[in-house]
């Protein structure tokens, strides 16, 4: 065929005007969609006369206070919320008690600051909630367990636990370890994170001037050692691979967020526009290099090779041995399955952990005493040499630390359910497809639940156990609550302590002339501007 005598402006067009229709489509879609919940909400409307109150005036005008402030701190000040969102938050409260309902575009949201409803919703007994979900966006992140409802969920917590559960591997292993069966997770773990830690601490050590100090935004370093971490753990001696996949996963993070800051249209992330169609890319050459370890990774436990010294193998093996829960097998995870499983732990894994670890250094450079403190313990235990498994028990007042900065600055600062069936919650029944919304930032900050220092810096209120921190026990809930509570808090824990222990025991540190204290939720919270701190060798 003549390819000169195709009319190739007509094909061209066509193919546009398809693409205009079927964008046109969604778009009429998203307005049905919209109208529908309009009328769920009317319909919510018509409950009047129960504790029902709108506040939509409310969230616009704290919008607007916050839109003038987009460049300086969002919100919380140094240690205290931030004037725009505690006066709000404050407001909320006296006007309307502990629930109230606003609007999230034609949704209505319901916002309980209560902690025993907040818990109810969380504990979802008799499974009326389900997680707010972005399929695009979990299409090309993560979908993995976080995404999953029912009995799929169930199935994946169930195969992924084992490979989490540090006391209960830890026991197993003190019975069959004799056998040289088994190894201990800690011990598994340990060393990984410690050869991270040992290799960021290096760095720091050959950055520093003749005056044995140097400036550093520790905040991209932390970041990448939390995805080393995660990478060594979860691929051991295929670390580098894993490295590379936490590479394109960040750049992957970081184009969503730009598309997110755009979206305005359902099916954006659809459009080949250039940034969407690098996203597609990277998302393939992710899911190919996992796909590449897996395969190599379950042909060699098919062949008799112990793989069970890593995340990946633990999942596969679990995964091999599924039951149900009246202990019968069960089909395993497939391979698309354990790549969504693999992508998952970066995106839930890798940034959590770094804020957390963020936090702790920007909080212990302004309160130099408790920096003191946590230093003498770690020396008074390990002194210089490589933290073991075994002292970390003994770490209370890095512990207590690592908790108040979990309370004041949690990375995940609000937990969104939706309802799936009409649902009675404080008294009021709402009707389904209604979100609500469990701040829990400002549970870690209300005054009436942890006392008149409530926005202080104290970690001794953690001194005898998070149990008696607060009025209300299950008030701090950093890592959630109920059957979706985090998987990996044992994990992340043992990971910030390793890197703690580190750093303290080579470094002093204190914040640089360029920090600029601006924590910022976009996805987590984070520091805007960085976290410039000055680091003297010891
Ligand atoms: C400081 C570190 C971390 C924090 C603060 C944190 C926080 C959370 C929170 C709040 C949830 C529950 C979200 C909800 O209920 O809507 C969650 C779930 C989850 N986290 Fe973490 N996380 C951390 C570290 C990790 C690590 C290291 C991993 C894995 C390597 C991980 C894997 C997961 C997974 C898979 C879920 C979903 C569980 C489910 O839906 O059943 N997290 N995390």
């Amino acid at each position: 065929m003549n390819l000169a005598s195709i009319p190739w402006g007509s094909v061209i067009r066509g193919i546009l005007g398809l693409v205009l229709l079927w964008q046109a489509t969604r778009l009429l879609h998203w307005l049905w969609w919209c109208l529908r919940r309009l009328g769920r909400a009317l319909h919510a409307q018509g409950l009047r006369g129960t504790p029902y109150r709108f506040l939509t005036g409310d969230i616009i005008k704290a919008n607007r206070r916050n839109r003038g402030a987009r460049s300086k701190p969002m919100l919380l000040g140094c240690h205290d919320i931030s004037p725009h969102v505690a006066s709000f938050l404050h407001d909320v409260l006296r006007k309307h008690g502990k629930m109230c309902v606003s609007w999230l575009g034609p949704t209505p949201k319901v916002t309980i600051v209560d902690p025993s409803l907040g818990k109810e919703v969380m504990s979802n007994k008799f499974g009326h909630f389900e997680k707010l979900r972005f399929p695009a966006l979990s299409m090309l992140l993560a979908k993995g367990v976080a995404d999953y409802e029912g009995e799929k969920w169930a199935k994946h917590r169930r195969i992924l636990n084992p490979a989490f559960h540090l006391e209960k591997l830890k026991v197993r292993t003190f019975i069959v370890i004799k056998c040289g069966l088994w190894l201990n997770l800690s011990q598994l773990m340990l060393p990984a994170f410690s050869a991270c830690c040992e290799e960021l601490v290096g760095k720091w050590m050959r950055s520093l001037d003749p005056n044995n100090s140097c400036e550093l935004d520790v905040y991209p370093e932390l970041q990448s050692l939390t995805g080393d971490v995660i990478s060594r753990t979860a691929f051991g001696s295929s670390y580098l691979e894993g490295r590379e996949i936490f590479q394109l996963q960040s750049e992957q993070a970081e184009r969503l967020l730009t598309n997110l800051k755009k979206i305005i249209i359902p099916g954006y992330t659809f459009l080949p526009t250039r940034n969407n169609r690098r996203m597609h890319q990277t998302n393939r050459k992710i899911e190919s290099i996992l796909r590449n370890l897996i395969e190599k990774r379950m042909k060699a436990m098919q062949e008799g090779e112990s793989t069970k010294d890593d995340l990946l193998g633990l999942i596969l093996h679990s995964s091999m041995t599924a039951t149900n829960e009246n202990s019968q097998s069960i089909p395993g995870m497939t391979i698309e399955e354990v790549i969504e499983e693999c992508k998952l732990f970066y995106f839930a894994g890798s940034e959590t952990t770094s804020v957390l670890l963020t936090w702790t250094m920007i909080v212990l450079s302004m309160h130099p005493e408790w920096q003191y403190r946590a230093r003498n313990e770690i020396l008074g235990i390990f002194g210089k040499n490589k933290p073991e498994y075994e002292g970390f028990g003994r770490l209370k007042t890095v512990t207590m630390i690592l908790y108040e900065v979990l309370r004041l600055y949690p990375p995940a600062i609000t937990f969104i359910r939706k309802t799936c069936k009409d649902m009675k919650i404080g008294g009021i029944t709402y009707p389904a497809a209604i979100l609500i919304n469990y701040p829990v930032l400002f549970i870690h900050h209300d005054i009436e639940i942890w006392g008149n220092d409530a926005l202080e810096f104290n970690p001794e209120r953690f001194a005898e156990g998070i149990s008696k921190a607060s009025k209300d026990v299950g008030a701090f809930l950093p890592f959630g609550w109920g059957p979706r509570v985090c998987i990996g808090q044992q994990f992340a824990l043992l990971a910030a302590k390793m890197a703690m222990c580190m750093i303290l025991q080579h470094f002093e540190f204190s914040l640089a002339q360029a920090y600029t204290h601006a924590p910022h939720d976009v996805t987590f919270l984070r520091p805007m501007h960085g976290a410039q701190i000055k680091l003297y060798a010891i």
